[in-house]
This record gives structure tokens, sequence and C-alpha cells, in this order.
């Protein structure tokens, strides 16, 4: 396994780097540690298969470097990377065996057969493959054909990374989440470098220790599942994680307070400077609550109640802005003179966009 760093990547399908709006890839600057766990999330065409497909030299990037353990790959391609790469739908041989299809990798580069009958016994019993290892690969179903799929990348030892490409796209859900527990568990046993692209982020999430975003040909933030969720760095990461995403209210600071249609709010002690460009407060919905004896609440109007099961997600109104609020089963939800708190932890200050580092209440 290898360290695998891409620096300054721009990459246009045409070639022509002029236009930067037009990037599918706008300089990217990142290092996937050795033995990470990691997701690549974002929404379509925000670049994920492209930065995939330069790593493992599908792709040859317009501009920038990509180099494994500090040498430079870039020029190299796939053969030469040592990378193995699962796709959206299997790819296997239909009239191998299971245990053929999985060998076929190690045969491939002359690994020794005792070896390789090792490995292959290792790996299908991680995916519980081992109980059909003689049977034809044309019989089976989609999700045992993708599991063969993983399992060809996870046999061989010697590979830089292991790329997953929404390798679980075409799989039911429930087999989705017990495919996805199982990868995880090779993570742990076998500590390979795996990335893993999706548009879905409870896939993203329960998956990686480390969760790469991508918004418009950039990331805009590397962190932990919970990083994410608690402190978004990018107004993009707090509406794109969270179901519903973060609430934002277009704001300003006068006199010590942070005020926004509707109400004010004591301003973070932290915030040494006046920051510049648009500020925006954000909060998640389960910072928000019915105020009890809060003495900083904020006049609210109810507009709706949304039965979650064992929550209800309100749907209020501050002035002009419509926010979501996470309330439990119990709690009481006035028609009128509703007055909801601002967990002070929980309230974000953005300036265009970025998170305001030390700027919370
Ligand atoms: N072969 C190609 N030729 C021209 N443009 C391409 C090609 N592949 C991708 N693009 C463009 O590059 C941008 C990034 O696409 P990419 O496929 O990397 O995004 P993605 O996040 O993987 O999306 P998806 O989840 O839909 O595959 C998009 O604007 C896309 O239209």
């Amino acid at each position: 396994m290898a360290e695998i760093t891409v620096s300054n990547l721009r990459h246009s399908y045409d070639g022509d780097l002029s236009d930067p709006a037009r990037l599918a890839l706008k300089g990217i600057d990142h290092v996937w540690r050795d033995g990470g766990a990691y997701a690549l999330l974002g929404p379509s065409g925000c670049g994920k298969s492209s930065m995939l497909n330069i790593i493992s030299g599908l792709v040859r990037p317009t501009a920038g470097r990509v180099l494994f353990d500090g040498r430079d790959v870039t020029e190299l391609g796939p053969e030469q990377r040592n990378i193995a790469q699962v796709f959206q739908f299997p790819v296997l041989y239909d009239t191998m065996t299971v245990e053929q299809n999985l060998a076929f990798p190690l045969r491939n580069r002359r690994v020794d057969p005792g070896r390789i009958t090792r490995r292959v016994r290792e790996v299908a019993e991680m995916l519980d493959l081992g109980p059909m290892l003689g049977r034809r690969a044309a019989g089976l179903g989609a999700a045992e054909k993708q599991k063969i799929s993983l399992g060809r990348g996870l046999v061989r030892e010697d590979v830089a990374a292991i790329l997953f490409d929404e390798p679980l796209t075409v799989i039911d859900p429930q087999v989705k989440f017990d495919l996805r527990r199982k990868l995880r568990l090779v993570h742990e046993t076998l500590g390979l470098t795996l990335v893993y692209v999706t548009h879905d982020q409870s896939e993203a999430l329960t998956f990686a220790d480390q969760v790469v975003v991508m918004s418009e040909g950039e990331v805009v933030q590397v962190g932990t599942p919970e990083e994410l969720y608690e402190r978004p760095g990018h107004t993009f990461v707090g509406h794109f994680i969270g179901s519903p995403g973060m609430n934002f209210l277009p704001c300003a600071l006068e006199g010590g307070r942070i005020v926004f249609d509707g109400g004010s709010l004591p301003a973070p002690r932290g915030l040494a400077a006046r920051p510049g460009g648009a500020l925006v407060l954000g909060i998640r919905p389960h910072g928000l609550g019915p105020a009890t004896d809060e003495a900083e609440a904020v006049p609210a109007r109810l507009i709706d109640v949304e039965d979650r099961g064992a929550f209800r997600i309100a749907e209020i109104a501050i002035g002009g802005n419509r926010l979501r609020m996470r309330v439990g089963e119990r709690d009481w939800l006035p028609a009128d003179g509703l007055r909801v708190a601002f967990r002070p932890e929980a309230t974000l200050l953005y300036a265009n966009d970025r998170l305001l580092e030390d700027a919370h209440a």
C-alpha cells in the first residue's frame, strides 16, 4: 500500500485550462494516507470519477502531479501503477467458477499457487463466498457477482490502493448494508488503503474514517463523519450532509450581536476581526429547540410538523427565513408565541461560504 498525493490537480476533458469555471477538477491538493479508509463524496458531476481515474492512471490530468510514496507516477499507465479498481457493475468471467474469478488477478501476476489458494480462501471467507467457490459465476445473482468483483479487488496484496467507484449502486439496500459492514471489516483486518466513491451520504458516513467532500471540481472539506456533521467547513457540506440539511440565515454583525431578519443573538466571543464577504449563520436542525427559560430566544412561527418516527421535524419561520427544527416526540410546540433557542455551540458563522473557525458563541 502507498501514500497517494495529488498536487495541484487540474483537469479539462478538452485539454483547455483557460476557463477555470469549466474544469472537471480545479486545482486539487490532497494526501490519501497509507492504510486509510476514505469516502469520496459529492453530487453527480462534481469530479469524483475523474479524480479516481486520474489516481488509477485511466485518465491523465491536464495539469498537476500524482505521487505514490513520493514517486511521481503522473505519466505512468494503469498497469504500471498497481491499483485495483472496482466499478459500479460487476466485472468478471461468467464461465469461470467463483474461485477462478477470485484467483484471476493473482494468476495473471504469476503468484505462487499455494499463496493464491490461501489468499482466495481468506478473501472468500471475509465476503461469505466460501460455500460457493466451486460454482460458476453465470448462475449467481447481482449481489453475489458484485461481491466477487469486490473480492477480485481485494485479493492482491501488492496494490497501492483499492478504488471503489459506486460499487453498491446495483445492490438492494439490505445487502448493501451488509456488504458495507464487510468492507469495513476487510479494511480493519487487512489494513488496505481504500477510496470509496459515492454520492450517497449515508454510505460515505458509515464506511469511512475520513470523508473527502467534493463540489464542482473542488475538495471543500476533509474530515471524520462527526466533524462534517458537527462543524461543516463549507456551507455546501452543511447543506449536502444531514437530513434535513443545515439551516442558513443571512446575517450581519452589529454591536456585538449577530443580527438577522426576525431576531438577533450574541456574537461569538472568539471572533477577532470583522469578517469580510457575505455572512450567514448556519445551524443544524438539532441545534434549535423550543425555548424553555433561555434568556436568548427568538420569536418564530410554526408552519408545519413532520413525524419522523422517533422525532419530529418542525418547519418554522423566523422573519423571512424558513428553518427546520428537530423536536422530540413529546416536546410542546405552541401554535402561538413560539420562541426558539439556538444552541450556542451549534451556532456557526460562515463568510463567503467558509466556516469562521473560531466563531461559535
Ligand atoms: N469522458 C468525458 N468527456 C467529457 N467530459 C467528461 C467526461 N467524463 C466526465 N466529464 C465531465 O467532467 C465533470 C466531472 O465528471 P465526473 O464523472 O468526474 O463526476 P462524478 O462526480 O463522478 O459524477 P457521476 O457521479 O455522475 O459519475 C462533469 O462535468 C462531466 O460532465
